[in-house]
């Protein structure tokens, strides 16, 4: 795993995890008070940057534990810079080390309400109730009070490292009740939970303070196999290229299975996305009507087969596909747009079973497969690499023993189950490969969660996994996580709008200014 870096920055941790590398740092050395007295400037320091935040005063909510002794050298730091500071602390204080940072807060003068908090009011709240030590529902009268707040003053409120009331292994609530944080300041590492679709009403805006754990320790752990991807990602992008001299066969062969008269756009929407690739060459199997008008929209296509159609207007595929030369491809896309007809996964099995290539099953392919006898076992019989790009709901229809498991553990061990890679869409997606390394998208947008968009990145993702496996005959796991953010950071910058086409354009543009940055800045 050479990418992303394996730093603070991308490192994604369990609750154990974090609390490991602390007592690492501790044990070393650290005083607890130097540790904490640092997170506080970190925290200060944020706070001091964004002056209109301040401008109503802060009042922090300080709990029992650490995080509340946290809350606690904020609130003197901000006392110091004059800021109209006071704190409240609903329960009895368990921590030694908080109790003497609220007994020095007590005598430096600072404001401390006896009385619960009007939610009305227009002071900023700042969550330092409970953080990483959080094991079951808020008290009653703090449920309560946070979710007073949000309805009087929706967002009004900023949570230290994890909003209370959110598990951060899991990002479920314990209660359905939590903090509503504008921005969640997470320190050190990113939790695994603050970053679940789950949690992202919770945690708003994440940011991660950065308190200095040396890459040492870092590194020392085996365990971290989880990692954060966002846009800068893209400037250290391993780009699979393959050589210079390489002919258009040898910068992959891309078959494209798609598409049916029940959902007519879908196959063009999944080529857009196989021809931002830049893959060498793209076949298409297409429904009749498809096949007959595609060259006048994308040109670059060679039609080698026509699907057969249902009655009900659903893509038969088999015979198509027996009759094609699989062992001249790259990489061979199915699913996107064909519909459930009633064909047995059993007719294409075999040949699939011996195709050598990468093999990506998208939408309907996951759904046949999932309704058929053979269900999820038969990916292992594969030969060759398998790419699983499901959302929620296929991935549930086709690892139904896997449904009481969140997507963060069920992606992981649905690859281990079959030996593919599992792209598993969603706010955050995630990545999981058979190897248990994990990738989770984050800062992802959400206005472009639209239709279509799912077939620009099934073709994209065939198309990134042709020109890899054209390369080298090996697939780099990283590679599906890479073709993922890719595709997330195009839907996030489409200047033209938000719909696939549009989204497949500018995927087109991302990729070519990754290929060769000097072509788009001479804007050609
Ligand atoms: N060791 C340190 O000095 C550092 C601590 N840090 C802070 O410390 C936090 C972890 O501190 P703690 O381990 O003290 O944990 P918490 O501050 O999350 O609090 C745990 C305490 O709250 C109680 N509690 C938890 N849930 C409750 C509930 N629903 N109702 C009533 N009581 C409840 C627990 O029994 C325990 O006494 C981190 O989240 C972070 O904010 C970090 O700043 C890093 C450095
Ligand atoms: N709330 C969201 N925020 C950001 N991206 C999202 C969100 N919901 C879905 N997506 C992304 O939108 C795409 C939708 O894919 P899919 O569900 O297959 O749609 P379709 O089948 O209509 O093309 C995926 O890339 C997914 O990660
Ligand atoms: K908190």
């Amino acid at each position: 795993m050479n990418w992303p870096k394996s730093d603070a920055d991308h490192l994604i941790a369990s609750t154990a995890q974090m609390r490991s590398f602390e007592n690492n740092l501790i044990n070393r050395g650290m005083p607890v008070e130097a540790l904490m007295e640092k997170v506080g400037q970190k925290l200060k320091d944020w706070f001091l940057e964004r002056p209109e935040l301040l401008l109503n005063g802060v009042l922090i909510l300080v709990g029992p534990g650490h995080n509340g002794g946290d809350g606690l050298v904020l609130a003197r730091e901000l006392f110091l810079e004059n800021i109209d500071v006071s704190i409240w602390c609903p329960l009895p204080i368990t921590q030694s080390l908080t109790r003497r940072h609220q007994a020095y807060s007590h005598w430096l003068g600072i404001k401390e309400l006896h009385e619960e908090p009007n939610v009305y009011c227009k002071t900023l709240w700042i969550d330092a109730l409970f953080g990483l030590g959080q094991t079951r529902p808020l008290p009653e009268k703090i449920a309560n009070l946070l979710k007073g707040r949000e309805e009087k003053q929706p967002r009004r409120l900023i949570s230290i490292d994890v909003p209370s009331g959110i598990c951060s292994d899991t990002g479920k609530t314990f209660s359905n009740v939590a903090a509503t944080a504008s921005y969640t300041l997470t320190i050190g590492l990113n939790k695994q939970g603050l970053i679940q679709d789950i949690a992202i009403p919770y945690v708003g805006e994440l940011i991660r303070l950065d308190i200095g754990i040396p890459q040492k320790v870092l590194k020392k752990d085996k365990q971290i196999n989880f990692f954060k991807l966002a846009g800068d990602d893209l400037f250290s992008i391993p780009w699979p290229e393959p050589s210079s001299i390489s002919s258009k066969y040898q910068r992959g062969r891309l078959l494209v299975v798609a598409g049916s008269d029940k959902y007519k756009g879908a196959a063009l929407l999944a080529l857009q996305g196989a021809l931002a690739s830049g893959v060498g060459s793209i076949k298409a199997l297409l429904p009749q009507k498809m096949a007959d008008n595609i060259w006048q929209v994308s040109p670059e296509i060679v039609v080698s087969g026509i699907l057969g159609n249902s009655i009900d207007g659903e893509s038969e595929i088999g015979e198509a596909i027996l009759k094609h030369k699989l062992d001249r491809l790259d990489s061979l896309l199915i699913g996107p747009g064909l519909a459930l007809a009633n064909e047995k996964w059993s007719d294409i099995a075999c040949q699939l079973e011996k195709f050598p290539g990468l093999l990506v099953l998208d939408a309907d392919a996951l759904n046949r497969l999932a309704f058929s006898t053979e269900s999820w076992e038969w990916i292992n019989k594969r030969e060759g690499p398998t790419w699983l790009t499901p959302h929620l709901q296929e991935f549930y229809r086709l690892f139904p023993n896997l449904k009481d498991l969140s997507p963060l553990d069920a992606a992981p061990k649905a690859a281990k189950m079959t030996g593919a890679n599992v792209l598993l869409k969603g706010a955050h997606s995630l990545i999981a490969s058979p190897s248990g390394v994990r990738w989770q998208l984050v800062s992802t947008s959400s206005c472009a969660a639209r239709a279509g968009l799912g077939d620009v990145l099934a073709g994209f993702v065939a198309g990134v996994g042709a020109i890899g496996f054209s390369i080298g005959g090996a697939m780099n796991d990283e590679l599906l996580a890479l073709a993922a953010l890719l595709h997330a950071e195009a839907a996030k910058s489409c200047k033209k709008g938000s719909k696939a086409s549009s989204i497949a354009l500018a995927l087109e543009k991302l990729v070519r200014h990754i290929q060769c940055p000097e072509c788009v800045q001479r804007n050609i």
